[in-house]
């Protein structure tokens, strides 16, 4: 497709237009009828079960979303960001928070250099950090080890770290690694959020990580400044050097700062500040609290489901389904909204995560090249735990409006309570 054509210019658009008018006239008691239908419209991949036939859609649909992502380059865009072409051509950069979790051995090229091996030495460089405040080798001003942390930041330096944290705090063996130990987020620059989170810690035992990319962001700074006060005006101008440590891809604002550059973690402008979660923004303040060995799982994951998205022709390819099918709702049938409804505690903080990557990414009114597009893009996203989400919104999607929902459930919880006789 010439890069000026608009995807609603293309046939395989107007073919999606026009298929509407036969999807109307289909119930979804009826589609689900069709056991074929059902068979074929589920997909797995490494313990991941995506069922998507109670979407409003058909084979037929699928065909016809497939033959869009190839009028869109979808695939040849997938295979530029990976080869690290500058596929953010606002900031004429790369985009490759794939890399942070790449393994050790893997080559990924960012502007004719390997930046896997980058991203090992700020790893190997957390791991022996964490080690050595959590095993208290490294201690504070008053020689006391510190077992809290807080964790300055907001937005994606903020977000992503939050959601991993809450998941894994009932996770059993996290559980046993974080005994002991107090991880806090601190985002908002309403000063009960300082407030709130050194209620109960003790200067003397508390770790402050600045978390920001440009460490420019307002709020982030100004809490940055009110812990740098509370840690010296408690035990010191010294202390800071102690309890004071950073995360950004801007090492001379941290230097600035009063923060010695030896204890800076290191990231880079190829990634995207909210899929920053797998770098030092999320590593660092995740092993710090659960130990390295336990996050590195997370990033094997990560992994995981990259080499399933770049590798997996579009028919089982998970990510790219859930793409299609969200801009078949907002964009064609014309539902603005997607409910995120997982069936766990543990994925409490998922939705504001979710939220941020995909409407901080997809709400655009204009296309890539600046032409104002004439159709509505971009889903807007919320969610909450069910049953909790069940007892409050639910009675609007069944009685109001039309939302999609994406539910979410777990085989095997965290934390199984059975209670014989129910
Ligand atoms: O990590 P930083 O630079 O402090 O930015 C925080 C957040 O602010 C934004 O730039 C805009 O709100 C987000 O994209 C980002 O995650």
């Amino acid at each position: 497709m010439a890069s000026s054509v608009l995807i609603s210019d293309t046939e395989p658009w107007k073919d999606l237009k026009a298929h509407v008018a036969d999807i109307n006239k289909t119930h979804l008691r009826d589609l689900m009828n069709d056991v074929k239908r059902s068979q074929l419209m589920t997909n797995e991949f490494d313990g991941i079960l995506l069922d998507y036939s109670r979407q409003r859609a058909t084979p037929e649909t699928l065909e016809k979303l497939f033959k869009l992502a190839e009028a869109a380059s979808l695939k040849e865009k997938i295979n530029r960001m990976f080869g690290g072409e500058h596929i953010n051509s606002t900031e004429n950069r790369s985009v490759l928070h794939v890399a942070l979790r790449a393994p050790r051995d893997a080559v990924i090229q960012s502007d004719g250099k390997n930046v896997v091996p980058d991203v090992w030495e700020v790893l190997d460089k957390i791991q022996k950090f964490s080690e050595s405040i959590r095993s208290g080798s490294w201690v504070g001003a008053t020689g006391k080890a510190l077992k809290d942390v807080i964790a300055v930041g907001i937005g994606g330096s903020f977000l992503g770290p939050l959601f991993v944290h809450t998941a894994l705090q009932t996770d059993p063996e996290a559980i046993e690694t974080a005994r002991g130990r107090q991880l806090h987020f601190l985002a908002n620059v309403d000063p009960i959020d300082v407030a709130r989170n050194i209620a109960g810690l003790n200067p003397e035992t508390t770790l402050v990580v600045v978390v920001s990319k440009t460490f420019t962001t307002a709020e982030t700074m100004l809490n940055a400044r009110t812990l740098r006060e509370w840690i010296s005006s408690s035990l010191g101008p010294d202390a800071v050097a102690k309890h004071m440590v950073a995360v950004s891809t801007n090492l001379t604002l941290v230097e600035k700062f009063g923060i010695d550059p030896n204890n800076a973690f290191a990231f880079w402008d190829w990634v995207g500040g909210r899929y920053s979660v797998c770098s030092a923004v999320g590593v660092l303040p995740l092993s710090l609290q659960y130990g390295f060995s336990v996050v590195e799982k997370f990033l094997k994951g990560a992994s995981s489901i990259d080499q399933h998205f770049c590798s997996t022709p579009f028919e089982k390819n998970i990510p790219v389904l859930l793409g299609l099918l969200s801009l078949w709702n907002v964009s064609f049938l014309g539902y603005p909204a997607r409910a995120i409804l997982p069936y766990s505690q543990a994925l409490e903080k998922f939705a504001p995560h979710i939220q941020q990557v995909s409407m901080e990414s997809n709400g655009k009114g204009v296309s890539i090249e600046g032409v104002i597009l004439p159709f509505e893009t971009g889903e807007i996203d919320f969610g909450e735990p069910g049953t909790n989400g069940q007892h409050s919104f639910y009675q609007l999607i069944h009685q109001g409006r039309v939302i999609p929902c994406d539910f979410i459930g777990v085989v095997k919880s965290q934390q199984p309570v059975y209670l014989k006789g129910t």
